[in-house]
């Protein structure tokens, strides 16, 4: 009895260790096989990044091939649209079973920045990938990352089964660190755009160091302000009123004077980056220059300087023009002053270009729940402090959030050195797997509660 209770015993244990070892192998197969497959999705990234579309010459075409035959694995039909020759647009589509609800897009920028190629640890497009899984390159963050991870996440529903509702189109567009004149701005205006019959635009965003994702509504407008100052020339010994440099420099106390009380407000965290008016001068221009340097006793009777200024949403542009034309350039003062860049805070129907983040806007709370579906979380939604093509949406009086998927990750974008952690670039896939998948399935209530897609 004894001994045939010990042989069963044995024979249990047998069976579970056999079953462990086959559990074993098969939770090893199932990793080999997923890093097998995120390898490969990390690679395609690396061959995007590896395209040097650094400005003043970006390889388009070799970017637009790229995408090309991504899209074709994919399925998706695609287009090349050439607003302005050299500059393609790629347009992608995945048809949704209803074409007549509004469709999403999901927009990214081709151009990157240039680098200092000898201020990086690896070359800029090299794509390395380090021991830590950081994945060098310029346009890692910014925002090579967020058009492949909107293509990869295709891939993931594809595969899937998932069919969309809704039509999504994604576009690959060019010139956005430029301005966006001869990409985003004209594919906006045109009449493709028009019959897309596009209800929502994600774009770029920026890292975030901690773990929510930072989420933008709108942005500040950039105002490129020169203001030049004339005045009575001298000797440098001597002290007089209304010299051009003396002119100039009672202007720039008076920039300085506002962009300290807006920067104490950011310092008080009385208000967020986005909801200041910033002010940098980004160039002095005067002096005689001769080819053996400035002559020093010589009082000039000209003298320039630029400014990089950037309006919120918020603020009242009509007060600033008033500042700049009575403070910062007076006449009175013998100054003049030009704009370089005098992009409005107003969408084309005159109101604030601003993107809903409450109930009111379904794709604001449909982002904030499928974000959460896919385990990440969001931050206060800001005002984005520089300039995206998001604009040209948000102009058109549609909604545009700017989003790119990097939670802790320091923010790289035209630094040196700029990276993004695959794990992290991962992420980022599922996250926007989960929101696309809500888009595309999102089907408007009506006032009954039934659906439209019902009637
Ligand atoms: C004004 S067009 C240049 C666009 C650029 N965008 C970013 C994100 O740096 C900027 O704000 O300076
Ligand atoms: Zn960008
Ligand atoms: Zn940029």
């Amino acid at each position: 009895m004894e001994g045939a209770h010990s042989h069963y015993r044995y024979l249990s244990s047998i069976i579970i260790i056999k079953f462990f070892s086959l559990s074993l192998l098969l939770f090893f197969t199932s990793s080999i096989q997923s890093l097998e497959s995120s390898s490969e999705v990390i690679s395609r990234f690396q061959q995007y990044l590896q395209i040097n579309t650094a400005h003043p010459n970006p390889k388009y075409f070799e970017a637009a091939d790229f995408i090309i035959s991504q899209a074709k694995t994919l399925n998706l039909e695609s287009q090349t649209l050439e607003y302005v020759k050299g500059k393609p647009v790629v347009l992608l589509k995945w048809p949704g079973k209803n074409p007549k609800l509004p469709s999403i897009l999901l927009n990214s920028h081709t151009d990157v920045v240039p680098a200092e190629h000898h201020k990086w640890n690896h070359p800029p497009f090299d794509a390395h990938l380090d021991l830590f899984g950081n994945i060098y390159a310029r346009g890692s963050q910014d925002m090579k990352c967020v058009g492949l991870q909107y293509l990869e996440a295709i891939r993931r529903l594809k595969n899937s089964g998932f069919e969309p509702l809704r039509t999504v189109y994604l576009t690959f567009v060019p010139d956005e660190e430029i301005g966006g004149h001869d990409g985003a701005e004209k594919f906006a205006e045109s009449e493709t755009f028009k019959k897309m019959n596009v209800g929502i635009v994600l774009d770029e965003g920026l890292a975030s160091p901690n773990e929510n994702y930072r989420v933008f509504y709108a942005e500040r407008s950039p105002w490129w302000l020169v203001i030049k100052a004339t005045g009575v020339p001298g000797h440098g010994a001597k002290l007089y009123d209304n010299s051009a440099m003396e002119n100039l420099l009672k202007s720039i106390e008076s920039v300085r004077r506002f962009r300290a009380a807006q920067f104490d407000m950011v310092k008080a965290g009385v208000k967020a980056e986005g909801e200041v008016t910033s002010v940098n001068m980004v160039f002095l221009k005067a002096g005689t220059a001769t080819p053996t340097g400035f002559v020093m006793n010589l009082q000039p009777s000209e003298a320039e300087a630029g400014f990089d200024i950037r309006v919120p949403p918020t603020a009242d542009p009509e007060s600033l023009e008033k500042r700049i034309s009575e403070e910062w350039a007076p006449s009175s003062r013998n100054m003049t002053f030009e704009f370089k860049q005098k992009a409005s805070v107003y969408d084309n129907f005159g109101k604030a270009a601003l993107t809903a983040t409450d109930n009111s806007n379904p794709w604001w709370t449909l982002l904030e729940g499928a974000v959460k579906k896919a385990n990440g979380k969001l931050g206060k939604p800001e005002i984005f402090p520089a300039a995206t093509d998001a604009r040209y949406f948000r102009n058109l009086g549609l909604p545009a959030i700017g989003f790119s998927p990097m939670a802790n990750t320091p923010i790289l974008l035209h630094d040196h050195n700029e990276f993004l952690n695959q794990e992290e670039y991962m992420k980022g896939i599922e996250i926007y797997e989960s929101i696309i998948k809500e888009y595309t399935s999102y089907v408007e209530p009506t006032r009954n509660g039934a659906s439209r897609e019902e009637l």
